[in-house]
């Protein structure tokens, strides 16, 4: 019965994965035809998608973009778990197999799984719960419960605020700090990027177009420089102009906890040094669609940085939105943005009671 799942879930993975390959492809042929049609007038152009893009927002609202951006995560996780509780009228040891069962394939975890199932038969027994329909909301609960937590919102007051981004290579930095810059700019706060993935020219390029279209400032060296003297001259720029926000890309490189240790201290150690006064995050970004890996991942940064905050991307593309809890529950650390989309707006703050919502209902 486990395999049969197994094969069955890994048969839908590579399903999922051939999908998201195939529409980021796409995205990419997109931007790529977007940058080649600019012509003389750039700045106009960038202006009108970025305007393009709000009146879409106000149409659309966040919570509807959250709950299509978990709805594989949903068809994973809550629509198995509504036909397990079809199934089993009565409310058994063999219910909580199969619902144990169900959250262990949907990247939640064994540890988070079992402290889940194992209140869960509290719950049930203290409540004298006999229906599925009481099953499935004290599971709500739980999850809701677990996915809340003390400190979740971003910290980017007051200003100056330094926001330190950190991950490996593809988890989708460049993104998050392009939507967030586009977030900041909209709430009306002066921000100012910096390109410290300097280890490859493409990292900078990138950083540099979601400048031009958010239409903020960035400051950048050329490839292979040093990445603290980039920070540094960030740190300078953002204090004559009195930005409020400095957000820095780092390099994403994970040989082993020593180099990245030392790649981010120094750059950690400058920041340290000369802004001193400024608010500060260090978000770690992963990727939802690595599943497990996303929580291994997490560990080894957390062991090498003082990481404030993680940004989970990509859980449009993925039915493991169920890494959430098991980065919750298994690393401390709160879960502050999630990436729902490739949009600007698809970036969205955590929030546990929407987004067990948006999978329960
Ligand atoms: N569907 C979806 N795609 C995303 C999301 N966030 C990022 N991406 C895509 O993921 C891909 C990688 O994102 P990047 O921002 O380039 O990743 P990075 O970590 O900066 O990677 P490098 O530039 O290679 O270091 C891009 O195609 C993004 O559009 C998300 O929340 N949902």
């Amino acid at each position: 019965m486990i395999k049969k799942i197994f094969d069955k879930f890994s048969r839908k993975d590579k399903e999922v994965v051939e999908e998201v390959v195939q529409s980021e492809t796409e995205v990419l042929e997109e931007e790529i035809t977007k940058e080649e049609v600019i012509e003389p007038a750039p700045e106009e152009v960038i202006q009108e998608e970025v305007v393009e893009e709000k009146e879409e927002t106000s149409k659309v609202n966040l919570f509807q973009r959250l709950k299509e951006g978990l709805s594989k995560t949903k068809k994973g996780i809550t629509d198995r778990i509504d036909n397990v509780l079809k199934v089993y009228v009565k409310v058994d040891e063999e219910l909580f197999e199969e619902l144990e069962e169900i959250l262990i394939t949907s990247d939640i975890g064994v540890n988070t799984t079992m402290k889940i199932i194992e209140e869960l038969r509290d719950r049930v027994k203290s409540k004298k719960i006999t229906e599925g329909s009481g099953v499935r909301e004290e599971l709500k609960d739980i999850i809701t419960e677990m996915l809340e937590g003390e400190e979740e919102k971003l910290k980017v007051d007051p200003s100056p605020a330094i926001i330190l981004v950190v991950g490996v290579n593809g988890v989708g930095k460049t993104t998050t700090i392009g939507k967030l810059a586009n977030k900041f700019k909209k709430e009306g706060k002066s921000v100012l990027l910096a390109a410290g993935d300097t280890f490859r020219a493409a990292a900078i390029d990138q950083l540099e177009i979601w400048a031009n279209r958010v239409g903020v400032d960035i400051v950048k060296h050329s490839e292979g420089s040093d990445p603290g003297a980039v920070v540094y001259d960030a740190i300078k720029a953002a204090q004559s102009r009195k930005a409020d926000i400095l957000i820095c890309d780092t390099a994403g490189r994970l040989h082993n906890k020593k180099n990245l240790m030392s790649e981010l201290g120094k750059v950690f150690k400058i920041v340290e040094k000369e802004y001193e006064n400024a608010t500060r995050e260090v978000l770690l970004v992963v990727d939802a669609t690595t599943g497990q890996n996303a929580v291994q991942q997490a560990k080894v940064f957390k062991e090498a940085a003082n990481i404030t905050g993680i940004v989970l991307t990509k859980l449009d593309g993925t039915a493991k939105g169920g890494v959430v809890l098991a980065v919750k529950s298994e690393l401390d650390v709160p879960v502050k943005l999630i990436g729902v989309g490739e949009k600007m707006e698809d970036l969205q703050e955590f929030n546990a009671k929407e987004f067990a919502k948006a999978l329960f209902e």
